[in-house]
């Protein structure tokens, strides 16, 4: 099949290489013409494990093409695939401007034939919004599919090829049929909605994982105050099939580019329609509250921060992404900085954007090293495996004090008990000090 993608961010570079990879001729459009420049070289502008080999290899097999131009995109495809970003609006609502613009390109080119998939994460309603914005344009009915994503950053390759699940949300049956017939080589199961429900699944999931990590952190500071260990707690409860093992990861709160803004929009929609969902209100809140939870603890062990060297070891939301969009480590660095603490901070990957959104009220150091040496405290914001496999008894021995906050409980115990001296404060779990 021939098909266009629109916008080449995570969901758009995944989509486009996945797709080829599975036979399809695939053309990427992005209005940012220096993503496609560095594409057209072979290189992935964001770092995403994977990504880059999949990604030579299809433009090299001629599948995959990248352009900034919408004619040599759009003319005589048959399936446009509509990937632009839905960022947060100053409501809490999704901002849609990217995708009006996106549909306003698109009329242009589009015939009766050509089918219009909308993968960005849209509001319920959004598509038979676009649709109707496109018909009275073009002056005939359009096929439209909600087709929403649900990868993970940092295996946005391994979860696409090999998703849990495609949503294919149409009023139109052949439309939906010829969707699924673009997925079929994945071999995935396909479940087939209206285009409302398909867009409430994707909401409802994400806000859903979002709950399910503030319970966790709730209980996590609950096992702190009883003297219980929240990572065997989670294990006990994560056994239950009813409730499974995933996603009972205590520590410093969700971040990233998608559970913030869509717990926000789920809010928002909630709202307009008069659905009050104060279990939303309360994800965030406690949300809010965890995201400065290293920085609280560390108040509290010292009685203040004033000229207290702090090194953060992680910068980026999660391991294996150079993604900061709103990363943990943003509030930690501003909390600690008002506190007047000197703060170092070290990321395998993501230094050069943490720099463009926290600045230079904070260091950068080039290793874990450089950001530890002489620290009065340790705060652990990523749980990157450079961080979780250092050396621990040395780490400390370079330190002005041993004193170790650990946001993502991702040090192993055997590794802080073999320390000679060491103040060691997980989240949700007993402290251990030697
Ligand atoms: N990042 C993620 O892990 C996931 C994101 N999503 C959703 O997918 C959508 C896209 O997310 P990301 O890929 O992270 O966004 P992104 O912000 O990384 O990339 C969006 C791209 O679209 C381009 N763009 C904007 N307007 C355009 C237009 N008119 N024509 C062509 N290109 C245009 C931008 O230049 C940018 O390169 C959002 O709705 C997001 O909520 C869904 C699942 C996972
Ligand atoms: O809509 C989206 O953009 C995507 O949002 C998330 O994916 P992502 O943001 O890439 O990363 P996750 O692995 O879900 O982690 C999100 C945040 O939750 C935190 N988290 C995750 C799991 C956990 O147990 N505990 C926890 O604190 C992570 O540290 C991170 O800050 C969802 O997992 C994807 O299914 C979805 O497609």
């Amino acid at each position: 099949m021939k098909i266009a993608v629109l916008g080449t961010g995570y969901v758009g570079l995944s989509t486009g290489v996945c797709l080829s990879q599975i036979g399809h001729h695939v053309t990427c459009i992005d209005i940012n013409e220096q993503k496609i420049n560095q594409l057209l070289q072979g290189i992935s502008p964001i770092y995403e494990p994977g990504l880059e080999d999949l990604l030579t290899a299809n433009m090299e097999a001629g599948r995959l093409h990248f352009t900034t131009s919408l004619n040599e995109a759009l003319a005589g495809t048959e399936i446009i695939v509509v990937a632009v970003g839905t960022p947060q609006g100053d409501d809490g609502a999704a901002d849609l401007s990217y995708l009006v613009q996106a549909a306003k390109d698109i009329s242009a080119y589009i015939t009766s034939d050509t089918i219009v998939v909308i993968k960005s994460t849209v509001p319920v309603g959004t598509n038979d919004f676009v649709r109707k914005m496109i018909e009275d344009q073009c002056g005939f009915p359009v096929k439209m599919v909600s087709n929403p994503e649900f990868l993970r950053q940092g295996s946005a390759i391994e979860d696409t090829m090999k998703a849990d699940r495609i949503i294919i949300g149409s009023e139109n049956a052949e439309a939906a049929g010829k969707i699924r017939d673009m997925y079929q080589p994945l071999n995935v199961p396909v479940i087939l909605t209206s285009t409302r429900s398909a867009e409430m699944i994707k909401y409802a999931s994400n806000a859903f994982l979002a709950t399910k990590i503030s319970y966790i952190n709730e209980i996590a500071n609950l096992c702190e105050a009883v003297g219980a260990d929240v990572t065997d707690v989670a294990k006990g409860m994560g056994k239950d099939k009813r409730i499974g093992e995933a996603f009972l990861n205590a520590g410093i709160g969700y971040g990233g580019s998608c559970f913030p803004k869509d717990v926000k929009a789920l809010l928002h929609t909630a709202g307009l329609n008069g659905v009050e969902f104060p279990l939303l209100k309360e994800t965030i809140a406690i949300n809010e509250y965890q995201r400065k939870l290293l920085v609280t603890k560390a108040v509290k062990r010292f009685g203040g921060l004033k000229g207290k060297k702090i090194a953060m070891l992680g910068l980026a939301f999660k391991p294996e992404t150079d993604d900061m969009r709103e990363a943990p480590s943003i509030p930690i660095a501003e909390e600690l900085t008002k506190f007047e603490a000197e703060v170092v901070a070290y990321d395998p990957v993501a230094t050069e954007n943490a720099r463009k959104i926290i600045g230079d009220k904070i260091k950068y150091a080039g290793s874990i090293d450089q950001a530890i040496f002489e620290a009065d405290a340790v705060l652990i914001v990523t749980e990157w495996n450079e961080i979780k496999g250092m050396d621990v008894s040395k780490m400390v021995e370079k330190m002005k004090e041993p004193i170790i906050f650990d946001g993502r409980n991702c040090l192993p115990e055997e590794k802080i008990r073999a320390c000679s001296s060491v103040e060691y404060y997980p989240i949700g779990k007993p402290p251990i000090i030697i």
